[in-house]
């Protein structure tokens, strides 16, 4: 018999002869390939964090003692260990283990939010809330990556937390020396330089352990049970390797084993291939727009490849600037490049410019600084969570004065945007598109007034709004309402805000709009142009199709965006439906 099977939560842990747990590491890391090689996930971080967690749930008393992990991506060892093996066979799927910490899982879960640097603040409040509430000896440990150290959030915590030597946190720095990529910045070139990184850490007043093997169980406990012996706020700085027991995750010297999708675990190899995806016909065409005009520079937030700035920062590596997991400060310096005479692209996962959502405002947008964000992952992305999904970018970037938003359909207007966007002088631009592949090109019956009509049957019953990567399902939707003798034009707006007086005009010689966004309905860009509609007199019914405003559970983008009433079949339905009109208000 094995030693995972044996572990049903940490008291079986904790009452194992420590003789075993090299066998039990070893087990664990075997299922963590085994699993994710089929389902796709966290492998690389999770083989980094195998010892680490065997320790940590040996030394601390969870779920008394509160275990907190920064961004998330790194707890599969400690769902295994707490109860949810059996689940990893649904990993990330619909119904199955989310790929992150949650609370509606297991009791040993409390930070959902996968957004990174925001376990430390977590810390602190749970430290305040113990001495308010009168209560002592129930540990507060936060597991903080080399990478999510680099966001500024992290040091507004450490801040407070060090403010207070009588309020112990203990802050588990696992130091991988990557984020996707070696992580960037002055904080990882000091944690590097062994042991001074201690001072790093003492000249804010907090004890330091370390650095400490992170795949030493015994020196790692060591390590803890110190820590939780000190009473104060103290950092135990653990040298991990991410990737670690897997050859080629250890070979290979990309980010590519952080995320995985379904590999062949004998090679690492993923099993199936993709086209040709959004992310890759931005990353071209920015190396194109470089060449063309030394202005442009880029910045990343710690995810270079990922966004797609790989082949630029390779052909300009004095023209790209990965600030560390920190869209706040890439935002702002984007603000003070432009004020500088550039044009920056900042390129973010559409969730992530949540955070900096002030910069981009006041630091940007009143500046009238010509910044272009290009966001990835826009939209229903799925298997990363309710926290993954670029949903707001559409409601929320609507009260930005002088901000144009772009939506691209294909791979061709992608293109287009992007050089429209970089054109644009007096003020910021957004060009947002989803995840996966961008599929073939779809074509434009007519392009008017910055309107590209994708079709048009005959009258004007019903004029069907579709935004960005909705224009399949719109275009599908169409055929169905044409085979049934209903009047159909499908319209792509291209540039979503402003909303056009041209769409207006053409919303009004219809009997009735339906908009299609892959985005939050609730003050989106569908509800954008029905307000414009109003403010210019035009009361044509409007129909709103987009993303309900509320957390989505995982799955497949597909199966989500499926739930959120966004196929075919339910833009049909909103098409034919009876329009009840209102009594028009009667003005005296
Ligand atoms: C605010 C924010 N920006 C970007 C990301 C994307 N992201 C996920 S994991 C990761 C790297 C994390 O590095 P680190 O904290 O060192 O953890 P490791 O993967 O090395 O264990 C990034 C940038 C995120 N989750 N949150
Ligand atoms: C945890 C995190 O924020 C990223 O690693 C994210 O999971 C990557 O998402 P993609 O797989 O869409 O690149
Ligand atoms: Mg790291």
């Amino acid at each position: 018999m094995g030693v995972l099977e044996t572990i049903t939560g940490p008291n079986d842990l904790r009452m194992l002869d420590t003789a075993r747990l090299p066998q039990l590491a070893e087990e664990i890391r075997h299922f963590l390939i085994t699993k994710v090689a089929r389902t796709g996930g966290h492998l690389g971080p999770n083989l980094g964090v195998v010892e680490l967690t065997i320790a940590l749930h040996r030394v601390f008393a969870a779920p008394q003692d509160r275990i907190l992990w920064d961004t998330g991506h790194q707890a599969y060892v400690h769902k295994m260990l707490t109860g949810r093996i059996a689940g990893f066979d649904r990993l990330r799927r619909r119904g199955g283990l989310s790929g992150y910490p949650s609370s509606a899982e297991s009791a040993y879960d409390l930070i959902e939010n996968s957004h990174a640097s925001t376990a430390l603040s977590y810390a602190d409040g749970l430290a305040k809330a113990e001495r308010l509430r009168g209560r002592h000896g129930r540990a507060v440990v936060a597991v903080v990556g080399d990478g999510a150290l680099t966001g500024g959030m992290a040091w507004e915590a450490l801040n407070n937390i060090a403010a207070a030597p009588d309020r112990p946190v203990i802050v588990v720095l696992n130091d991988n020396g990557r984020s996707y990529a070696p992580t960037s910045g002055a904080i990882a070139q000091r944690l590097a330089l062994r042991p001074a990184a201690g001072g790093f850490f003492a000249g804010l007043g907090l004890s330091y352990i370390g650095p400490v093997d992170g795949h030493d169980i015994a020196a790692l406990e060591a390590a803890l049970r110190e820590a939780a012996g000190l009473g104060c706020p103290v950092v135990v700085h653990c040298l991990t390797q991410k990737g670690r027991g897997y050859r080629p995750a250890e070979l290979d010297g990309t980010d590519r084993f952080h995320t995985v999708r379904p590999l062949d675990p004998a090679t690492g190899r993923p099993l199936h291939t993709t086209g040709r995806s959004w992310t890759s016909v931005f990353g071209e065409e920015l190396v194109e727009l470089g060449a063309e005009r030394t202005d442009i520079v880029a910045l990343t937030a710690a995810m270079l490849d990922p966004t797609g700035l790989g082949a630029f920062a390779a052909k300009f590596p004095d023209r790209v600037f990965d600030v560390g997991i920190a869209e706040q400060h890439a935002v702002a310096s984007a603000a003070g490049l432009a004020l500088g005479g550039l044009h920056p692209v900042v390129a973010l996962y559409a969730t992530f410019l949540n955070r900096a959502f002030d910069q981009l405002l006041m630091d940007t947008a009143l500046h009238r600084c010509p910044v272009t964000f290009v966001l990835d992952r826009a939209g229903v992305t799925g298997e990363d969570g309710p926290s993954h999904n670029g949903m707001w970018d559409l409601s929320v970037l609507q009260v930005v004065p002088g901000l144009r938003i772009a939506a691209p359909r294909d791979a061709r207007t992608l293109k287009d945007r992007l050089r429209e966007a970089v054109a644009v002088t007096d003020g910021p631009t957004v060009v947002r598109f989803p995840k996966g592949d961008a599929g073939p090109d779809i074509p434009a019956a007519a392009t008017t007034d910055g309107l590209a009509v994708l079709r048009r049957t005959g009258a004007e019953d019903v004029l069907i709004v579709s935004v960005g990567a909705m224009a399949r399902p719109c275009l599908e939707a169409a055929g169905q309402l044409a085979d049934h003798g209903k009047g159909v034009t499908v319209v792509d707006p291209q540039w979503v805000k402003p909303v056009s007086a041209a769409l207006i005009a053409l919303a009004a010689r219809h009997r009735l709009v339906v908009t299609v966004e892959d985005g939050c309905r609730a003050g989106g860009a569908g509800s954008a142009l029905a307000d414009e509609m109003r403010t210019a007199d035009v009361w044509t019914p409007v129909r709103t199709l987009g993303i309900p405003p509320r957390f989505l559970p995982h799955g497949k983008r597909a199966e989500v965006l499926l739930e959120c009433g966004l196929s075919a079949a339910d833009i049909v339905r909103s098409a034919t439906e009876p329009v009840v009109r209102p009594l028009p208000a009667m003005v005296g």
